[in-house]
């Protein structure tokens, strides 16, 4: 029987595959277009505090909007998978000189390090990396129920934001109770707040 579950597993393995089809140099022009998009609503916003992500599995890079906020005064922090605590993140602050390795997955992130853990109420703005997305601000995650669980079961006032490319534009995301909707998404074609 099809259930929202065994949907969004096959729409990950597509959409997880689409992305990693992209050549090198169509994810170099991605990257680029994605950054003049960001850096306009930057400049409009004045963020605080933003959560990134290290690019992984084809994921659009966002590397050049991170330094971008460097150059700008804007704390960067990237997400990392609590080795204790089942499907919960904690942030921890991220700049040039931020050592790094690898978690469970392979994705790098900051080693774990308690004084340089940031709130995820002192945040303003997650950029989260999506596997798929629609224009109604669902999206489909890589499927650890992480960015879910964390923003659910902690307070916050981040602006949720995604990120990916224009083909994991999908119209069919099943939704269940617990997804976390977002209130933006940045492709390499522009902004769409919803
Ligand atoms: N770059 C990046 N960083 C991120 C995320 C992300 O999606 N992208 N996350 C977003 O949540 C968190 C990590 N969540 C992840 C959840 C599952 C898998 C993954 O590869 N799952 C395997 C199955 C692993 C297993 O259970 O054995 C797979 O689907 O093949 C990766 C990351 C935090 N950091
Ligand atoms: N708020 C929650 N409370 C309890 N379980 C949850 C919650 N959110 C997600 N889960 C669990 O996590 C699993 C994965 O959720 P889902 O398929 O929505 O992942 P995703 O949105 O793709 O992942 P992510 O949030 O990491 O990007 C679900 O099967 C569900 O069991």
């Amino acid at each position: 029987m099809s259930t929202p579950t065994s949907e969004k597993k096959a729409l990950r393995h597509h959409y997880r595959a689409l992305r990693r089809g992209l050549t090198a140099q169509q994810q170099q022009s991605a990257s680029d277009a994605l950054l003049t998009h960001v850096a306009t609503y930057l400049d409009k916003v004045n963020p605080s505090v933003v959560s990134g992500y290290l690019a992984n599995d084809g994921e659009i890079d966002i590397a050049p909007i991170l330094a971008l906020c460097w150059q700008r005064d804007i704390t960067t922090v990237l997400p990392i998978v609590d080795p204790n605590n089942t499907r919960q993140l904690v942030f921890a602050r991220y700049d040039s000189s931020t050592q790094l390795r690898d978690n469970t997955y392979g994705i790098p992130e900051p080693v774990f390090n308690q004084n340089g853990l940031v709130p995820l109420a002192d945040i303003s703005h997650i950029l989260l990396p999506l596997v798929a997305f629609n224009l109604h601000g669902h999206r489909l995650g890589m499927g650890g129920g992480y960015y879910d669980t964390t923003l659910s079961s902690n307070p916050h006032t981040a602006k949720l934001i995604g990120v990916a490319h224009d083909i994991q534009l999908c119209e069919d995301i099943p939704i269940e109770p617990w997804d976390v909707p977002l209130a933006g998404i940045f492709t390499p074609s522009g902004f769409s707040s919803f």
